[in-house]
């Protein structure tokens, strides 16, 4: 029995679900065992096998070295074959804590798994995304982090145990909370978005321009790292292996070249529209339909004519 612990995040509990699908894979023939780490947890979730519930309201949450002691607490008490957290901002502080503590490795950003034979295998872009390597875990328990919507869990029908567990001598916080901003709400997520507009490099003017075409679409705007590195759009927005990983039914590339980066954050798009200038852009051998001219006259006259 492979025995697999996913971090349920509260803020995030779709996708941290999505990791059921990654401990099934890593489990390869061996049948799985798929427990969830919900800390102060308040929705019920299916899918799990169980789910390890600690309730410690006076923790603070977003306190990594708190939490990486309960997850140290629970490994101890259940052995698990591997730990998969979610790469978000606050899992990226908490897994390599813990793996520092368990003293195993951690494959960091894993966008699949092979299992064969020979081992089971991590893999994740290397020297900045131009080859993807396969990492054989020979330490136990096997630790990766996963971006948001690189996997998918489609069958969330089991209805978990749940199993109570109070962690010992906890530090207290050594976090306070000053006070809480809200982000500005940059209109829906990318990821749920089934439109993509999604300006790159070659895309001359502001993008708010794209807006209306966007909205013709009902869909969203996004762009590659370019236009976040020289600061005309916000990294919420950005698609690819530093931004976030979308997987929309129409993906138009406006101006954008393709690097492997760009392409490691498109996962199951159905239909790409790539626009460049560039005939032998790498975009263009991943798109159903390519068009040969100026990314932003192109949108501004797809625009004019869905207005008809
Ligand atoms: C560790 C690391 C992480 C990274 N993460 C990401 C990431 O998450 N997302 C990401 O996007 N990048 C990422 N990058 C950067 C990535 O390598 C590329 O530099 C970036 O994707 C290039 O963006 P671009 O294609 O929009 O721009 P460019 O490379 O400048 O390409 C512009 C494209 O537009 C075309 N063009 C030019 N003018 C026009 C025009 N008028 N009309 C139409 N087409 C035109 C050009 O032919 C070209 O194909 C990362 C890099 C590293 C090292």
């Amino acid at each position: 029995m492979f025995k697999g612990l996913i971090l349920i995040d509260n803020e995030n509990i779709n996708y941290s679900l999505d990791l059921i699908d990654v401990v099934r894979r890593l489990a390869g023939n061996e049948e799985a065992y798929i427990y969830g780490l919900g800390i102060n947890l308040s929705e019920k979730v299916k899918g799990l096998d169980a789910v390890i519930s600690v309730e410690a309201p006076a923790i603070q949450m977003k306190d990594s070295r708190v939490l990486t002691d309960i997850i140290q607490q629970v490994h101890e008490e259940y052995q698990f074959d591997s730990i998969i957290i979610l790469a978000t901002d606050f899992g990226r502080m908490v897994a390599p804590r813990l793996a520092m503590r368990l003293e195993v490795g951690l494959v960091a950003d894993i966008t699949d798994i092979d299992v064969d034979k020979r081992g089971k295998k991590l893999i994740r872009p290397a020297f900045s995304g131009n080859i993807m390597a396969s990492i054989v875990c020979e330490s136990s328990p096997i630790m990766a982090s996963v971006h948001p919507n690189v996997f998918h869990t489609e069958d969330l029908s089991t209805e978990p145990e749940i199993v109570k567990f109070i962690p010992t001598d906890l530090k207290a916080s050594s976090i306070e909370v000053l006070e809480i901003i809200e982000s500005e709400q940059t209109a829906t997520d990318i990821r749920e978005a089934d439109v993509i507009v999604s300006a790159g490099g070659g895309f001359t003017q502001p993008i708010e321009q794209l807006q209306d075409l966007a909205k013709e679409l009902t869909g969203v705007v996004a762009v590659s790292k370019q236009l976040v590195d020289r600061k005309k759009a916000p990294r919420e927005i950005q698609v690819g292996q530093s931004g976030k990983t979308v997987s929309p039914e129409l993906y138009i590339a406006l101006g954008i070249y393709g690097s492997t980066q760009h392409i490691e954050g498109l996962k199951n798009v159905k239909e790409i529209i790539s626009v460049n200038t560039d005939l032998g852009a790498p975009m263009n051998y991943l798109a159903s339909l390519v068009v040969h001219g100026d990314a932003a006259e192109f949108a501004r006259k797809l625009s004019t004519k869905l207005k008809e």
